[in-house]
């Protein structure tokens, strides 16, 4: 009989208790894991992270060829690591609820998609290079309702989540078996009317953070 594999999140039930809120989770995929959860960020904090991020924008950037790229046509920043009280407030419930260290966390990223702004399907993980200390999960906030389009979709599993304000979609890819992983494949849709607002939080196996 096949063993089930060991996950990092293993609630049971379908509420995380953090120090500071009660998330939900509306519906989850059991290998890989995949959930989608509810009352991750408040409206306030979704209205904030845009706010914030909002000047610091850039046409996003994939790996390290710093060629603007056809795979990600959106814009996107990251945070300075707990810039200030808000950033700190949400990097420690989204660790708390990742059941990862902050120290393991990397940068809170800011993504923002125009109509037509896609993001084509990828793995978080990195397939070569610091693969030692690679990534081992993810969580996609969404910071506002997109009118049309904007879903997340996982292709090979043919599932999507449609952007809901301070809902979120948590996926892991640490199995031992790589087929597993490779389910996680994903991408942003393209956004057809509205536009579409995320924070992405990627965590790593070992420590990346060093204050
Ligand atoms: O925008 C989305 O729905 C997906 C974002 C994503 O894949 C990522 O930030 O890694
Ligand atoms: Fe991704």
């Amino acid at each position: 009989m096949a063993v089930k594999e060991q996950t990092i999140f293993n609630t049971i039930g379908n509420k995380i208790k953090t120090t500071d809120k009660e998330i939900l989770i509306v519906g989850r995929i059991h290998e890989p894991l995949i959930m989608i959860l509810e009352n991750v960020l408040s409206h306030a904090e979704c209205d904030a992270l845009i706010d914030l991020a909002k000047n610091r924008l850039q046409r996003a950037k994939i790996g390290k060829s710093h060629l603007e790229s056809d795979i990600r046509t959106n814009s996107s920043m990251f945070f300075e690591e707990s810039e200030n009280e808000c950033i700190r407030t949400v990097e420690t419930r989204i660790s708390e609820l990742m059941n990862i260290p902050v120290s393991h966390a990397e940068p809170l990223q800011i993504l923002h998609y125009k109509p037509g702004e896609r993001y084509q399907p990828h793995f978080d993980y990195f397939t070569s290079g610091n693969v030692a200390n690679n990534r081992i999960s993810t969580l996609v906030m969404y910071l506002n309702d997109v009118d049309e389009g904007g879903e997340t979709e996982f292709p090979a599993l043919r599932f999507s989540v449609t952007p809901k304000k301070g809902s979120a979609v948590y996926f892991e890819y640490f199995y031992n078996d790589i087929r597993l992983n490779e389910l996680t494949l994903h991408g942003g849709n393209p956004v057809e009317a509205g536009e579409k607002w995320v924070a992405s939080q990627w965590m790593r196996r070992q420590i990346h953070r060093y204050d």
